[in-house]
């Protein structure tokens, strides 16, 4: 089974408008209220694909009830702990161009952690966590790297999703699939990245430090995988970008689920890439649709320095 933890999931409230004026009331075109999240985001594109997942995380309040609802009514599989306090509104307006606004998000006792984390102790080895996004305020810097831990003491995989000394920390235990974008790659490292064979020598550090996989994600210029033999590269099919929310939780999905299930990295990177695209170029997350339309056009080589 794969489950993915979304420790901060959110309502995306999608606002669209001409033109934003700072300083000015503005008026909405049109706006509409998702349920978001990374991890949540990762469950609703592995789900469109047919691989078994239960979300989890923390959800509370009148906008944890929109998120859970939402959720059934997408016929997703979920395990949430309530919480007391109300789950974060993120706004991501669409205007000349996207600007999001996040939340913190809500605080979260320690019996409502205890709560969660008794669910890693009934993980088998067939069991793959995906974590994904955001930590709210009051939990430590080393809440995910604690479940990890456990995950790996039962002999299960993890996969993660977050950048800077957060992510350095879990190397040591072996992440299935790391994805940093070029940038976050960059800022990791304190470097800066002028050709693909900077982003091959810092992805490869990656792997060093112990990542099974590492995907690094160029946005319009597609991505790359580094293994320990081999580097592969895609560009990315041309379309028109409808909305940028969610492409790399959906490559992270399109990525793990298919690895999971045939073992074939090259399979799973192409999924990857397919799923990536296919939500830049749908309004909200991409459907299994979109994604079989683009994986055709997805062309992988193998890129020698
Ligand atoms: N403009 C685009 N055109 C085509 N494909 C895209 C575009 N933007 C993203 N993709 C696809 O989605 C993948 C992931 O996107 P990106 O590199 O933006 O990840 P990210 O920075 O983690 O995204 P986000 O945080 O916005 O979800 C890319 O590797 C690429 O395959
Ligand atoms: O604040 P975080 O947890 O880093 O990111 C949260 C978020 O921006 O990520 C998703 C897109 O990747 C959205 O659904 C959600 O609002």
């Amino acid at each position: 089974m794969i489950y993915t933890v979304t420790v901060n999931p959110a309502i995306d409230y999608i606002v669209q408008l001409k033109n934003l004026t700072l300083g000015e009331v503005n008026r909405m075109d049109y706006d509409n209220k998702l349920p978001g999240g990374k991890g949540i985001n990762v469950s609703r594109i592995l789900k469109e694909l047919g691989h078994e997942n239960t979300a989890l995380g923390f959800l509370g309040g009148f906008t944890g009830d929109f998120v859970d609802n939402a959720l059934q009514g997408l016929g997703l599989q979920t395990s949430f702990t309530r919480i007391a306090a109300d789950t974060r509104i993120n706004v991501k307006i669409k205007a000349q161009n996207e600007t999001e606004i996040n939340g913190q998000g809500p605080a979260i006792s320690e019996a409502e952690v205890q709560a969660f984390s008794a669910q890693f102790e009934q993980l088998t080895p067939q069991d793959t966590v995906i974590f994904a996004g955001s930590l709210v305020p009051s939990l430590s810097n080393d809440f995910y790297l604690d479940l990890i831990k456990i995950i790996r003491s039962k002999g299960a995989q993890f996969v993660i999703d977050t950048t800077g000394e957060s992510l350095l920390k879990t190397l040591p235990e072996h992440p299935l699939v790391v994805k940093p974008n070029n940038h976050e790659l960059a800022e990791l490292f304190g470097v800066q990245l002028n050709s693909i064979a900077d982003i091959v020598a810092n992805a490869r550090k990656l792997l060093d430090l112990g990542a099974q996989h590492v995907l690094v994600s160029m946005a319009a210029e597609g991505g790359l995988m580094v293994t320990k033999d081999h580097v592969y590269r895609s560009e990315a099919p041309k379309g028109t970008v409808i909305n940028s929310v969610g492409a790399g939780d959906s490559m992270i999905a399109g990525f793990t689920g298919t690895l999971t299930k045939t073992n074939d990295p090259q399979e799973a990177f192409k999924y990857g890439l397919a799923c990536g695209s296919a939500t830049t170029f749908s309004e909200d997350l991409a459907t299994r649709e979109k994604i079989e339309e683009i994986l055709p056009q997805i062309k992988i080589t193998e890129w020698h320095e």
